[in-house]
């Protein structure tokens, strides 16, 4: 797997650190209020976890799984939810956790679909943002890194759904594209 990464573009020394500022900020912005950590998968998972044990405040996590990349390093900007949440939440602030924000379509769709449940509010924290392709306008409310307009994997991002799995986030050399 590692022989295909051409370089590392965060280190995992660099995710904790940034993990556990987002982590402290977090905690500031939401002591006292009623806390839905919204995860969603499968991308989010490896820093969802790291946040989660960040966060010092009682809190509910979820998942809502959502689907517009594919086997593809394009986005189809057709959103489409796989998995949705299993209560109401109307009684919540939901902090959805996401690992990129890229041309911002699926943001976009997923926060004007949770405000039409009428939460109390609804944020957004990322660990990666590539504004340079944003095609929607949307901004996170908590970035861990604004990165290049290059396709990055690692710490829970994939291609065709490899290398999620990688501690630290690359970017894959050109031959990785060539054998699936
Ligand atoms: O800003 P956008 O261009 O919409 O891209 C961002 C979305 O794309 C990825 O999800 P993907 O559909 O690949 O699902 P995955 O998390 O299961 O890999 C990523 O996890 C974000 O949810
Ligand atoms: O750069 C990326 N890498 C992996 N998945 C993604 N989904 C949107 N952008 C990316
Ligand atoms: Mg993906």
């Amino acid at each position: 797997m590692e022989e295909y990464i051409a370089k590392v573009l965060i280190s995992r020394e660099e995710l904790g650190k940034r993990v556990a500022e987002l982590g402290a900020e977090i905690t500031r912005d939401y002591e006292g209020k009623n806390l839905l950590v919204l995860g969603i998968l499968k991308g989010a998972v490896p820093f969802m976890s790291d946040l989660i044990r960040e966060i010092k405040l009682p809190l509910a996590y979820d998942f809502m799984a959502l689907s517009s990349y594919g086997a593809s390093t394009q986005s189809s900007g057709v959103v489409r939810i796989l998995k949705d949440l299993e209560r109401s939440v109307d009684d919540v602030h939901i902090l959805i956790i996401e690992d990129i924000v890229d041309t911002g379509l699926t943001l976009k769709y997923l926060k004007a679909n949770l405000k039409a449940r009428n939460p109390l509010s609804v944020k957004v924290v990322t660990l990666l943002d590539k504004a340079a392709r944003r095609q929607a306008d949307v901004t996170p409310d908590y970035n861990g890194f604004s990165i290049p307009d290059e396709f990055v994997v690692g710490y829970g991002l994939d291609f065709n759904e490899e290398y999620r799995n990688l501690p630290y986030v690359g970017v894959l050399k050109q031959e990785a594209y060539e054998i699936i």
